[in-house]
């Protein structure tokens, strides 16, 4: 695998604090707390209904708290737009895919190069040498991405004829052309065959390892959660019922509790 260099500012705590989330007459988070350190994987599960998907759009702006913070070190996330904070350094991913069907790879990588497109419209209408410049250094950073998630030799094919465990590759390689600091993962592996699976899990291990970039999993598989995290979420009905390493959670009695109770 391709070695991409690691994002220039060093990596924040995503600080989650008493988030509550309220649906009319419904709590679907309920007063929620917990850090993503930085450089570490960090899943957020828990059983049907439990708060995942509603934690995952407040952290990625498309929910509003009711009350509560979200803090990508001291700036302050709540409240604002989902490009706001993309731009910020939160970079998510969606549980179906989201890519042009036409597009080629590097096109659809290159969609996430733009918020960090300097050359204005002006300057790249008139060709201006700078305007190149900055085209040829966004165009190898797709290439070195590529290469990052495997797909260099891809670059060029329309994404949407690739199998799907490669799309959702492009799609977190669209997600990493942000220059995130923390990446959202919002079921990445869903629907994927075994093979997909571990390869997605293992370009997600090197994004932390290799890049340094935060993540934030929500995911129902619990042998990838289990073998990803480094620290692990639960919730329960909108409340975070426990937290710790996989280890810690996988023996605690509430967590034991709220996953045999679904299944009665
Ligand atoms: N936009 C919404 N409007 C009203 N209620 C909502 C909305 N989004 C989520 N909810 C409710 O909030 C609660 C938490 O839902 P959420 O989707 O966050 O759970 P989840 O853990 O992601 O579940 P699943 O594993 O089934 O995807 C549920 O009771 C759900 O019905």
């Amino acid at each position: 695998m391709v070695r991409v260099s690691t994002a220039p500012t060093a990596p924040e705590p995503l600080t989650v604090r008493d988030v509550t989330v309220r649906f009319a007459g419904l709590t679907a988070l309920d007063a929620v707390s917990f850090t993503v350190e930085p450089g570490s994987v960090h899943a957020v599960i828990g059983p049907n209904g439990a708060g995942k998907s509603t934690t995952f759009n407040v952290l990625s702006g498309v929910y509003r708290a009711t009350s509560g913070s979200v803090r990508l070190g001291t700036t302050e996330l709540t409240g604002l737009a989902p490009h706001k904070i993309a731009g910020l350094g939160v970079a998510r991913t969606f549980q179906n895919l989201a890519l042009p069907p036409q597009a080629t790879v590097a096109e659809s990588l290159m969609l996430g190069r733009h918020r960090l497109t300097r050359a204005g419209f002006v300057a790249a209408g008139l060709r201006l040498p700078s305007a190149a410049r900055e085209a040829r250094a966004h165009r190898e950073r797709v290439r070195e991405i590529a290469g990052f998630i495997g797909l260099d030799a891809e670059l060029e094919k329309p994404a949407g004829i690739l199998p799907y465990g490669k799309q959702k590759l492009v799609e977190l390689g669209r997600a990493l052309c942000m220059e995130p600091q923390v990446l959202l993962l919002d079921e990445p592996i869903a629907g994927m065959t075994a093979d997909e699976r571990r390869r997605v899990a293992a370009v997600v291990a090197d994004v932390r390892d290799s890049l340094g970039i935060s993540i934030v999993l929500v995911e129902h598989d619990m042998g990838v959660v289990m073998k990803l995290a480094d620290a692990v979420t639960v919730l329960d009905f909108g409340r975070r019922i426990a937290g710790g390493t996989p280890a810690e959670v996988q023996n605690d009695p509430a967590v034991v509790q709220a996953y045999l109770g679904t299944q009665e």
